[in-house]
C-alpha cells in the first residue's frame, strides 16, 4: 500500500514525552513500593495520522491509553502529555473533562460494558453534543445521522432502542458513533475489535479507518494483533514491558523489524499460507532473550 502524506514537520497534535505511571503496591502496604507500570514512554501522533501502539498483553498498553486521558484514579502519573499543545498532567480536572469526548475520544474492547442498558441507544449516541448544550431534538437527527453514517440500518427509527437489542457489532458502532458525533481531532482505540467475530473485526476496523480519512480523524489504534496494523495504520509503537522498544512506518516495520520481540510478534501473525499442522512462534516472555534492535540501516 502507497503510504499516505502525513505532515510530520509541523507540531504533533499528541505529543508524549518520559510517560510514567505507577500504582501502589496492593493491600496498602506502602513499604512494598510502588509498581511501574508505564515506565518513561515517548510516542506522537500527527494530525489526521494513524498510529498502532502493539505488544502483547499486560505490556501497558492499555494503561498508556488510561494515562492519556487519566481515566484511572488509581495510576499515578508523571512526564508529559500535550494535546494540541495543551499539558494534561497536572492540568485542573476540568481543563482534562474539555479535551475528553470532544477533542479526544476512546472506544474500548467490549462495547457492552461501554453502553449504559437502562439508556436508549439515541441518548447515548447524543449524551456529547446534549452536554454542549444541543438541544435534544437537533442532537438527537446527528445521532441518526451519525449511526446512519457508521452503517446502522434503519438508523432514525433505532434511536429508541436499548443496547441488548443490538448485535455485537452493532453496538460497537453505537460506541463509535458517541465517541465521533462530537468531532474529535484524535481517537483512541482500544482494542476495538476484539470481543467480535472475525468478519465484523474487519468492518469496524474499515469503518474506522474510513472515518478517519473522512474527517481527518488521528487514530491510535492499541492491539495486541499485529494482523490488524498492516493495511490501517501509518506508523507503529512496539510495546513491552511498559516500555517502547520500536518505532516505524508500517512497510518498514514489517519489512524490516529491528527490535527481537518485534520479531517474535510478527513470527506469531498467522498468514494466508500458513500451515494449521505448524504451531506459531511463541513470543518470548520479558527478558528470555537478550534485547536487541538493530539499526536501521542493518537490518
Ligand atoms: N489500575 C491498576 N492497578 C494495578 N495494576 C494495573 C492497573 N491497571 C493495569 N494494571 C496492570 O498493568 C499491566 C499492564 O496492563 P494493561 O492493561 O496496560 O496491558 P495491555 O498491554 O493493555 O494488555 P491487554 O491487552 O491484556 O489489556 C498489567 O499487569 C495489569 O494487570
Amino acid at each position: 500500500m502507497k503510504p499516505r502524506a502525513i505532515d510530520r514537520d509541523i507540531e504533533p497534535f499528541l505529543r508524549v514525552r518520559k510517560l510514567r505511571a505507577t500504582v501502589a503496591a496492593p493491600g496498602h502496604r506502602p513499604e512494598l513500593g510502588e509498581r511501574e507500570l508505564v515506565r518513561g514512554i515517548d510516542l506522537d501522533v500527527w494530525p489526521g495520522e494513524r498510529v498502532a501502539l502493539v505488544g502483547e498483553s499486560g505490556s501497558g498498553k492499555s494503561v498508556t491509553a488510561r494515562g492519556i486521558l487519566q481515566l484511572d484514579p488509581s495510576l499515578r502519573l508523571t512526564g508529559s502529555v500535550e494535546v494540541a499543545r495543551q499539558q494534561l498532567i497536572g492540568a485542573a480536572p476540568g481543563t482534562v473533562r474539555g479535551i475528553r469526548g470532544r477533542v479526544v475520544s476512546m472506544v474500548f474492547q467490549d462495547p457492552m460494558t461501554a453502553l449504559n442498558p437502562v439508556l436508549t441507544v439515541g441518548d447515548q449516541v447524543a449524551e456529547p453534543l446534549r452536554l454542549a448544550g444541543t438541544s435534544r431534538k437537533e442532537a438527537m437527527r446527528q445521532a441518526a445521522d451519525m449511526l446512519d453514517r457508521l452503517g446502522v440500518p434503519n438508523a432514525r427509527t433505532r434511536l429508541g432502542a436499548y443496547p441488548q437489542e443490538f448485535s455485537g457489532g452493532m453496538r460497537q458502532r453505537v460506541v463509535l458513533a458517541a465517541a465521533l458525533i462530537g468531532q474529535p481531532s484524535l481517537l483512541i482505540a482500544d482494542e476495538p475489535t476484539t470481543a467480535l467475530d472475525v468478519l465484523v473485526q474487519e468492518q469496524i476496523l474499515d469503518l474506522i479507518v474510513r472515518q478517519s480519512d473522512e474527517l481527518r480523524l488521528a487514530v491510535l489504534l492499541i492491539t495486541h494483533d499485529l494482523g490488524l496494523v498492516a493495511g490501517a495504520t501509518d506508523r507503529v509503537y512496539v510495546m513491552r514491558s511498559g516500555e517502547i522498544v520500536e518505532e516505524a512506518l508500517v512497510d518498514d516495520l514489517f519489512t524490516h523489524p529491528g527490535h527481537s520481540y518485534t520479531r517474535a510478534l510478527l513470527g506469531a501473525v498467522p498468514t494466508l499460507d500458513h500451515d494449521p499442522e505448524v504451531p506459531l512462534a511463541p513470543v518470548p516472555a520479558a527478558g528470555a532473550e537478550p534485547e536487541q534492535c538493530l539499526p536501521r540501516s542493518r537490518r
